[in-house]
């Protein structure tokens, strides 16, 4: 698509009265009040970097972000066929943004793609995006609908992060002042952005979101170790109450035992507090849920009637002992024939 024909319609697209959204049709946005139309008109300016989004009409425009930002006026809506000259922050990326993509953000802007999480199957992206496409490295979410769920984050944390990442913290906190929670964000990963900061192109930010990652797991495998360690020894403690009949409340003590295993940590190890938190929850950088293949194992854990653990080698070996016991054979007068 030539420039000049992007340019055009990314200019007049939401200062126009007769915007469409990507899909084409009219948006419920463009059927507002005159005085909205007007109000439009004079703030599309007041943002320094340039801010473009797809509208896919898929989420409510309440909680809608990109929404907010188009009625604030401060981002232009782009139509299915239409291209980016800047940093497209899209789930289509295959790099993730850097420092490095400064020059092209402060030149060109910043753009997302406004859908459903649920619906990007939806999304055209072989008909949109631009030269630049990015995804964004492990942040987590701090908006209402995603509240720590790492890496789905929404359309104004998105362009925020970008911002952050090439060093322009100025105008990632700029966007962010029109949430009540916006600040939020950059709090909860104000030590990750400080790292990705301080990379230069999109493999030295990849390396350390790894190390990040790996940190992370690290420590939550010393969390479930820590907290199967005190089970045990409250186990133990139970043994001894039963022993002596004091308490047999067992089923309540293993209630309360799950719920503790159903916590979640933010990117600082914080205690998040969710509706829909998972044991072990993993996430791949689209944040989808992975499944935990070691559950089974861990399962697999065993107790004797003291609460000990069992382990495997033990059994095995008493297996062997066995086998070499049936192995003995006796002579008619019942002697052990060597
Ligand atoms: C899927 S939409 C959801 C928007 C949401 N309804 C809202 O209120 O803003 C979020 C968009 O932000 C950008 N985005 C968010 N997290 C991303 C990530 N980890 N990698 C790449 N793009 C991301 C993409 O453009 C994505 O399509």
């Amino acid at each position: 698509m030539a420039k000049g024909k992007n340019k055009t319609k990314e200019g007049s697209s939401t200062r126009g009265n007769h915007s469409r959204g990507s899909n084409g049709h009219h948006s419920k946005q463009n059927h507002k009040s005159a005085e909205f139309k007007h109000h439009q008109t004079h703030t599309s300016n007041k943002f320094p970097a340039k801010l473009a989004m797809w509208d896919f009409d898929h989420c409510d425009p309440k909680r809608c972000s990109g929404k907010k930002l188009e009625r604030l006026g401060i981002i232009t809506s782009l139509r299915v066929g239409q291209k980016f000259q800047g940093i497209v922050v899209s789930p289509n990326g295959k790099s993730v943004v850097c420092p490095d993509d400064l020059a092209i953000v402060e030149e060109f802007g910043a753009s997302v793609v406004e859908c459903s999480w649920a619906r990007l199957d939806e999304v055209p992206f072989h008909k949109i995006g631009g030269k630049h496409e990015r995804l964004l490295p492990y942040l987590v979410a701090a908006n209402q609908v995603n509240y720590g769920r790492p890496w789905r984050l929404n359309c104004v944390e998105a362009l925020a992060a970008c911002f952050a990442i090439v060093g322009r913290m100025d105008w990632a906190t700029q966007l962010l002042e029109n949430f009540s929670w916006g600040l939020s964000f950059l709090k909860i990963n104000a030590e990750l952005l400080e790292l990705y900061q301080k990379c230069t192109d999109s493999e030295s930010v990849k390396k350390a979101e790894e190390a990040w990652l790996e940190k992370l797991e690290q420590e939550t495998q010393e969390r479930k170790q820590q907290s199967l360690d005190e089970d045990l020894w409250m186990m133990g403690n139970v043994n001894r109450m039963n022993k002596l009949g004091l308490d047999d409340s067992d089923e309540e003590d293993e209630d309360e035992e799950e719920e503790d295993d159903n916590v979640k940590y933010d990117a600082l190890g914080n205690i998040i507090e969710s509706e829909e938190t998972q044991e072990h929850v993993r996430y791949d950088s689209l944040g989808n849920v992975i499944e935990e293949e070691d559950e089974q194992e861990e399962r697999e854990v065993r107790y004797d009637s003291l609460g000990n653990v069992i382990e495997e080698e033990e059994e095995e070996e008493e297996e062997e002992e066995e086998e070499e016991e049936e192995e003995v054979r006796y002579d008619s007068l019942g002697n052990i024939i060597e």
